[in-house]
Parts: structure tokens; sequence; C-alpha cells
């Protein structure tokens, strides 16, 4: 942490960033009806915020029904059931596809067939491990659609296949939000990290989050890679910085700020300021804190509240 080089050691973000479009509350109802098909859920995190990340739509959805959570990033192995999973990563996919037949309630004595049904926010990679899946499974291409912004997916897939003997099919599901994050900062994380539309959120307001973050990490890797001479906490200052470098300037060489937030957002999100988990925890509790996110006591939005309203924005 570089707490004493004069940075800020708090950011203050009051109105939570929402985005919860028509084809989440279907995608969340198909969801629903297709569960008594399912053997198994895969839910997919992304590890930069892996708590932020929890919808307690799911949880209310999904209940206690056998999951498997992969969190996006290299494979580790972390627990009986959660795992870091990369989808470039073959052997990260090929223990994927054996955890699938490990946790679903499937016997090898029967004849049935693995359905299993991946679940997540937008743009945390569900379609994107399908494939990687299907690849690796099959030796087949591409079955469901990918893309870098969220709402790619926008229905229920049929199921596909990724492995034959024994047979193990998926559905693809839209990357659904929560209604309401009731905590705003984390709100800022998951848009941030890609998971809510650009165009719903400040895209200053994220930039800023970030330098402030990168801060608190202490890191420098954005001060050489800008050329910049030392770290610095202003945002103005870095956007206009920026701006120049990159040539975004209007006519009269007034430097488009936006333009540079962008820019450095899209820097963050390609992991070329580095990978950081944005959710106050360490991997020891990890374990501890995904199961938190399933006890159903704490999927009372009240109770929810209350907690955001208690804690001191990070
Ligand atoms: N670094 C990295 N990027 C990934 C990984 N998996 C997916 N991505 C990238 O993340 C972006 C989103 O991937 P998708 O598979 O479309 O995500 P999705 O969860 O299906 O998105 P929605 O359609 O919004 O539900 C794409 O740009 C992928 O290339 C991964 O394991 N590692």
């Amino acid at each position: 942490m570089a707490a004493n080089l004069g940075f800020r050691n708090a950011f203050t973000f009051q109105q939570s960033i929402n985005w919860f479009p028509g084809h989440m509350t279907k995608g969340l109802r198909k969801i629903k009806e297709t569960l008594r098909n399912v053997d198994l859920i895969v839910e997919l995190r992304d590890s930069r915020v892996p708590i932020s990340s929890i919808n307690y739509e799911f949880e209310k959805v999904i209940g206690r029904m056998n999951r498997l959570v992969l969190l996006g990033d290299t494979f580790r192995k972390l627990g009986t059931n959660v795992a870091f999973s990369d989808c470039r990563d073959n052997r990260s996919i090929k223990t994927l596809l054996s955890s699938i037949k490990e946790f679903s309630t499937y016997k090898l004595s029967s004849n049935k067939k693995i359905v299993a049904m991946v679940v997540g926010m937008p743009n945390v990679g569900k379609s994107s491990i399908i494939n990687a899946a299907r690849q690796t499974g099959l030796n087949k291409g591409k079955a469901a659609k990918t893309g870098s912004l969220p709402g790619v997916t926008r229905n229920l897939s049929t199921l596909i296949k990724v492995f034959e003997d024994p047979d193990i099919y998926i559905y693809d599901t839209p990357g659904v939000m929560m209604p309401f994050i009731p905590n705003p900062i984390n709100s800022l994380k998951v848009a941030l990290t890609g998971g809510i539309k650009d165009d719903v959120a400040d895209v200053e307001i994220m930039a800023d989050y970030l330098l402030y973050r990168l801060n608190q990490f202490g890191s420098n890797i954005y001060v050489e890679k800008f050329g910049l001479e030392k770290p610095t906490d202003d945002i103005s200052f870095l956007l206009n910085h920026l701006a120049k470098r990159i040539g975004a300037l209007q006519s009269g060489g007034i430097p488009q700020l936006l333009t540079a937030a962008n820019f450095f957002l899209t820097q963050y999100r390609m992991g070329k300021l580095g990978k950081f988990c944005l959710d106050e925890i360490d991997y020891d509790n990890v374990l501890k804190e995904i199961e938190l996110g399933r006890n159903p006591e704490i999927q009372s939005k009240n109770k929810l509240r209350k907690e955001s309203l208690s804690k001191t924005p990070k």
C-alpha cells in the first residue's frame, strides 16, 4: 500500500451504478425454468472482483444446487468446489471437464447424460469457457457467441455438447446483473472490470477510481507505461497527460479527456496495468467469503442495504 505517499486513503462514491435491461429479467426466468433439467451449475466470477460479482439474484434462483464456482484466471484449485480457470489454458479446461463429472449428480453407472449450466454476471467469460470446453473436449469450433462488451449473449442457448463418453452438455446463459447493487463501490468495481455497459457508468469516475486503486496497491506500472515522472493522484492531470500522449486532441489542441479515460480503462481491462483483486479479501478467506454469498440469510436485500450503509467506502 502507498498510504503515506500523500495519496487519498478513501474514495467517495455514493450512487450505485445499476444496469438491468429486459433481456436479463427474461434470462433469469429462463434459467429458473430450465433448472429442473440441470445436474450442475458452473458459476463464473471475475477473479478481480470475486465478492462484488456475487449475484444475490442467482443465489435465490439457484439455491442449494450442486455448484462449481470458477474465478476467471489461470487455473488454481482453491478448494473442493472453487477454482480459478482460464479459457486459454488447455489444462485448466481439462480440469473443468473432470470437475463437471465429479461434481454433477451423474453417476458413471447410469446412462444419463450430464447437463451443466454456466451462469454469471455479464462479460465474465461464460461463452468463452463453453467454447474452450468444446474445443478441448470434442475438438470442435465455437458454438457460443463471445465479445469484449457485456451483454453479448441475450438468450439461454440450446444444449451445447462439449464432451463424449460420458456425454456432457452445457447451457450458456445471458449474463445477469443484480437489479440493484446495494454497495455503490461494488457497483463501481463491477463496472470497472467491464460487467456493466460503459455508457451506463461515468467513464471519468471509473478512471479516477482505477487511479486511486493503482496508487493504493503501490503500482508503478502506469507511471512507466504512460511516461510520467512520478505517480499522481490527480485524475485530471493524468487524463490531460494521456490525451496529449495518445494524440486525443480537439481543434485548438484541447485534450479529449473522455478518450483518454477510455484508453486508461482499456489498458487496465487488457491486463496491461497489472492484475489486482479489487475486493478487500485475501485468498485464504476467499472460500469463506464465497460460502457467505450462498448463505440464505445474507440474501435479504434489507440486510444487504444495511451492510452497505454501515461500510466505509473503500
Ligand atoms: N483474460 C481472459 N479473458 C477472457 C477469459 N474468458 C473470456 N475472456 C474475455 O472476456 C470477454 C467476455 O467473454 P464472453 O465469453 O463473451 O463473456 P460472457 O460472460 O459470455 O458475456 P455476456 O454475453 O455478457 O454474458 C471476451 O473479450 C473474452 O475474450 C479468460 O479466461 N481470461
